[in-house]
């Protein structure tokens, strides 16, 4: 079908853990080309885990490219194409020298655990308590600033730079906007709000940073001596600048959201109240508080949902560190299949977990629990145990975890939800949206079109350029063909299975020990020296 004359298309990059995409989206939402590439994943230590910043570049120029010739193909003339935005995984850190716009170190991977050390020397330091008030998130391995402490510790590379005023930090959004704009000759260096709350530096109040954070996290490395991308709004016509090769040269890049936010506006979650999980490598509930951020006591981080015209829209948030990445290590780690859809199928085999609870904290454990020396550790194993009931009990792992972040919301918020919407690849698997539904207790709503991530920052870009003007344009947007899993389960069953499943939580706490959770630091040793020196002076004082 050619494109009528009127017809318009805001493009969209979504930046994902495992892999990236580029879709084409029209006005009613449909999404009209996609192309998608997985990249490397790099884990050179238990624990660690890197991408490499040019492959990423490389694969999310691929994917435009392969978009544009399906679109082409189509019938469609890449002149409809209005702008693109672009969405990411969060909190995965970047280096890079400020006068070449090479990388200095693979980029750390939001999942990574190596600073599991340092985490704990920051926690020890005077202040750390009142962090959170500031920017919504603990000190943990989760966001960017440990690992860039890491960084400027055990990367020489990294440490020149700093040195000689060259180093700058950004997350992938960052780093994605200044390379496709053409690196240091345009330097475009900017970050979104739903990003840059990811770092611990910015005061989720003001969507500024914090000089209470920065002078916190200044006490060896100089944190204002690092470039740190601007902070605008996530819906913008010239902030982003504009592609500098590739088909789509010149096209302005006009929109940018964290892809969980992405998710919660793809979901078109606007008012307060509405929430979204996303089953993608790891699984993020996001609950929309409304303009005012709340800072949990219940174990959930506070974080922005949008900024589209300078009256931000904030998020309570449940993170879940393996979902989907679980599928992935029962595939490629056990080998128990080649294809996702076959986990579900495996599971499928057993009618239940035979007794067996799989914690899978293979990067500890996130929300709402926040345990760094947890590790990944099944609970139950008899003769009874088959690979079925592995397959069930990891599809279950995000279930449990995602009642007990709602259970937290409830407490935070003092509402109940009446639905939960879901998308991500693992809601493709109908057995475990079923499970969420009996331990949830509320209906779970899928939508026909998943890729709600990718569609959130189409609205953004598509907002600034005026494709859509407000939130009643985009009504009918995805409604058609959801599907509805309702609680099954006998009330009783379910509290009997949640009940095992903390126990088991429970009973993984403290696994691994202080030295070996520093295992592959070239600097523990030194680490450990430096936060008995600090504490020493700190009580001196
Ligand atoms: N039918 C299925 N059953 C279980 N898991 C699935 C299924 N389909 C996809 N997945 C999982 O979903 C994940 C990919 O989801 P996606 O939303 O693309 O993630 P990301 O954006 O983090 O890269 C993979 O880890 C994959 O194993
Ligand atoms: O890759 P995803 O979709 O699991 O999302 C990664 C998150 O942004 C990490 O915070």
């Amino acid at each position: 079908m050619a494109a009528t004359s009127d017809q318009v298309f805001v493009g969209s990059i979504d930046q994902g853990t495992t892999s990236s995409r580029f879709l084409i989206f029209d006005k009613a939402g449909e999404p009209v080309a996609v192309h998608q590439e997985e990249f490397t994943q790099i884990y050179p230590n238990p624990g660690w885990h890197e991408h490499d910043p040019d492959e990423i570049v490389k694969s999310v120029e691929n994917c435009i490219e392969g978009a544009i010739k399906v679109f082409e193909e189509k019938g469609f003339s890449k002149d409809s194409i209005k702008a693109v935005g672009i969405t990411n995984q969060r909190e995965t850190t970047v280096v890079w020298d400020v006068k070449s716009g090479e990388p200095l170190h693979n980029a750390i991977v939001w999942t990574d655990t190596r600073t599991a050390a340092l985490a704990r020397e920051l926690k020890a330091r005077p202040d750390s308590d009142k962090l959170t008030d500031i920017c919504g998130l603990p000190i943990s391995t989760y966001p960017s600033v440990t690992k860039l402490l890491w960084l400027l510790r055990n990367s020489e590379k990294v440490r020149k730079a700093y040195e000689a005023g060259n180093l700058a930090f950004g997350t992938i959004d960052a780093w994605l906007i200044y390379k496709l704009n053409g690196g240091p000759s345009k330097n475009v260096f900017v970050s979104d709000p739903t990003n840059a709350s990811r770092t611990m530096f910015m005061d989720i109040h003001t969507l500024k940073y914090s000089e209470k954070m920065l002078d916190f996290f200044s006490y060896e490395f100089d944190i204002r001596k690092i470039h740190l991308p601007e902070i605008v709004r996530s819906a913008d016509k010239k902030a982003f600048g504009q592609l500098s090769s590739g088909p789509l040269k010149n096209f302005p890049i006009a929109g940018c959201l964290g892809d969980q936010s992405a998710a919660l506006v793809g979901q078109k979650g606007f008012d307060p109240g509405s929430a979204k999980n996303t089953y993608g490598t790891g699984c993020f509930l996001l609950y929309n508080v409304g303009e005012k951020p709340v800072i949990s006591t219940h174990g959930l981080l506070a974080t922005v949902a949008y900024d589209f015209d300078g009256k931000p829209v904030y998020a309570l948030e449940g993170s879940i560190a393996v979902a989907g990445s679980g599928v992935k290590f029962l595939m490629h780690n056990l080998g128990f299949s080649h294809a996702s859809h076959k986990i579900t199928e495996l599971a499928e085999t057993v009618k239940d977990n035979g007794g067996l609870v799989f914690v899978t904290a293979f990067s500890g454990l996130f929300a709402p629990y926040w345990i760094d020396d947890a590790h990944g550790t099944m609970f139950g194993i008899t003769h009874h145990t088959e690979r079925g009931h592995i397959a069930r009990a990891t599809l279950e792992a995000v279930c449990f975890q995602t009642k007990a972040i709602l259970d937290a919301m409830e407490k935070d918020s003092g509402h109940k939800l009446n639905e939960l919407k879901v998308d991500g690849g693992m809601s493709n698997s109908t057995l475990c949206m079923q499970t969420q539904a009996d331990l949830v207790g509320i209906p779970i709503v899928r939508p026909k079109m998943r890729e709600t991530t990718a569609l959130g920052a189409a609205i953004a870009a598509g907002f600034a350029v005026e494709v859509w003007k407000n939130f009643e344009e985009l009504k009918e947007v995805n409604t058609a063909g959801q599907t509805v899993f309702e609680p099954k389960m006998e009330e009783a069953a379910s509290k009997k299975m949640f009940k095992k499943w903390e126990r088991a939580v429970t009973m993984c706490k403290g696994w691994l020990a202080e030295e070996e959770s520093e295992e592959g630091n070239p600097d523990a040793g030194k680490l450990k020296e430096d936060a008995k020196k600090e504490q020493e002076e700190a009580s001196k004082l």
